[in-house]
């Protein structure tokens, strides 16, 4: 029981410190050098005494902590402005109103708060300066759909698209190339303003037109790649027809295309990532070492089927157990990324519950070395899948405790539920909305 207890609150210490290390105001604060009224964020420095209005618009669920943050610094300077967010992760705001809407899914409140958005963007001038926060989740947060497509048709082709196993680069190629917001095109409504546009990045490799679909970034993905995507995970048949013809038509030139490299929309624009994955894990390291634990990042851009990932993860870690590497444990492997869960169950879980429950199974089938190993899988958006849980920890029995545990993890696996497997082993993480968002991390303590 005492090494439950210790193994627990080691798993939780690295949590809070991975979440701690991402949080938006500290990173605001250190991406926006403010020496009185000047500014110097990235390559560029702005006089900010040389505008006339000062906007803050934003979308994803880091909005409205960045908002906060933005609204401290710049004080009276500031004129207001929206960000969106999603459900749960508002906040109370002096001069920036915070509206928001659903996630993953969009829903009519994200549609209305993605018209309010377009509408400031179109009523700025050449003497504004309109600072954009996006993060992860604006993609869902601010629909904008395109005719003929509409809210219902985005809402079906996002359900599809979520439980194909499809990435979060080819989910968002689409989304795109059906929006009037996304693939720069929120850049085109800035026009002919100053935009500095504030990123915490939830995207393996940090790409500016995938966060939150670009708004303010040129788009590197073309129709052609949209329809390599309907044909790679055959979709074509079962989506609205609207897409595939908007798609059809795209690919033959006869449908506008998102903004790309050198359009003029983007001369003003400076994209600025200020938090990403890495500095989640790095956070989680010095926890780990803090611990005592040397860490080892297997992964900063970890992706796959999630229970893949995890299998190949704890075989590794049993590697380290039989000393075939060059570090000795007390050792803690991590890897940050995201992976994806093809679904085929009716279960409820996410990827991290996902990922967590595989590592369970595979743990309990070690022969040896089984006792020295528990797992932590954490979404840092706080929302593990359609779950009010972040992820779930693992500990040596958590599977191997009995025959019929194991027979319930494996059919949980089949069903993807783990949410129900890790709600009886009372092992979900719990850490409720972060207002953050650098996807996951996962940690797996190898004891001496
Ligand atoms: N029952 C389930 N088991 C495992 N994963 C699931 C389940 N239901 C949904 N997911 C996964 O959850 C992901 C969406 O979760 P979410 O945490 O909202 O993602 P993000 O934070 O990247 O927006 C999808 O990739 C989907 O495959
Ligand atoms: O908004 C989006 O497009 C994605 C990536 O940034 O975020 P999430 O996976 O949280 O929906």
């Amino acid at each position: 029981m005492t090494a439950y207890i210790e193994k627990k609150k080691n798993l939780l210490h690295i949590a809070d410190r991975t979440l701690q290390a991402v949080s938006p105001a500290p990173a605001m604060r250190k991406a926006l050098q403010l020496d009185g009224t000047k500014l110097i964020v990235g390559r560029n420095e702005y006089d900010l005494t040389s505008y006339e209005r000062i906007f803050v618009i934003g979308a994803g669920k880091a909005s409205a902590a960045m908002a906060e943050t933005l609204e401290d610094m710049l004080g009276d300077l500031l004129h207001g402005g929206i960000v969106a967010t999603k459900y749960e992760h508002a906040l109370n705001l002096k001069k920036t109103q915070v509206l928001e809407s659903n996630h993953p899914v969009p829903d009519l409140a994200g549609e209305r708060a993605a018209k309010e958005l377009l509408s400031i963007a179109k009523g700025v001038t050449e003497n504004d300066l309109v600072f954009c926060l996006l993060s992860g989740g604006a993609s869902a947060i601010v629909p904008a759909p395109r005719h003929p497509v509409t809210l219902e048709i985005k809402q079906a082709m996002t359900r599809k698209l979520l439980e194909c196993g499809a990435t979060i680069n080819e989910i968002n190629a689409i989304r795109k190339h059906l929006s009037e917001f996304k693939g720069g095109q929120l850049a085109k409504a800035l026009e002919p303003s100053t935009v500095v546009t504030l990123i915490i990045s939830d995207v393996v490799g940090d790409h500016l037109d995938v966060i939150g679909s670009g708004p303010t970034a040129p788009d590197a993905s073309t129709y052609l790649d949209c329809q390599a995507i309907l044909d790679k995970y055959a979709l074509c048949s079962a989506i609205p027809e609207e897409v595939t013809q908007v798609i059809a038509e795209g690919c033959a030139g006869e449908a506008p295309e998102t903004c790309k490299v050198g359009d003029a929309c983007f001369k003003q624009v400076n994209n600025v990532i200020i938090a990403g994955n890495s500095m989640a894990v790095d956070g989680a390291a010095e926890a780990a070492r803090e611990l005592g634990y040397t860490p080892v990042v297997v992964d900063y851009a970890m992706e796959g089927e999630a229970r893949d990932v995890a299998a190949r993860m704890v075989r590794l870690a049993a590697e380290y157990c039989e000393n075939k590497h060059d570090i000795a444990p007390p050792v803690c492997l991590l890897a940050g990324g995201e992976t994806t869960v093809t679904i085929k169950g009716n279960g409820k879980g996410g990827r991290n519950q996902e990922f967590a429950l595989a590592a369970a199974i595979e743990i309990s089938e070690l022969q040896e070395h089984r006792e020295r190993l528990c797992v932590m899988s954490l979404g840092t958006d706080g929302t593990d899948g359609p779950t009010d849980a972040a992820g779930a920890l693992v500990f040596p029995d958590t599977v191997a405790r009995s025959d019929e545990q194991s027979a319930l993890a494996r059919q949980a696996l089949a069903d993807n539920n783990a949410y129900e497997f890790f709600t009886n082993t009372d092992t979900l993480l719990k850490t409720g909305p972060t207002r953050t968002n650098v996807m996951d991390v996962v940690a797996i303590l190898v004891d001496k």
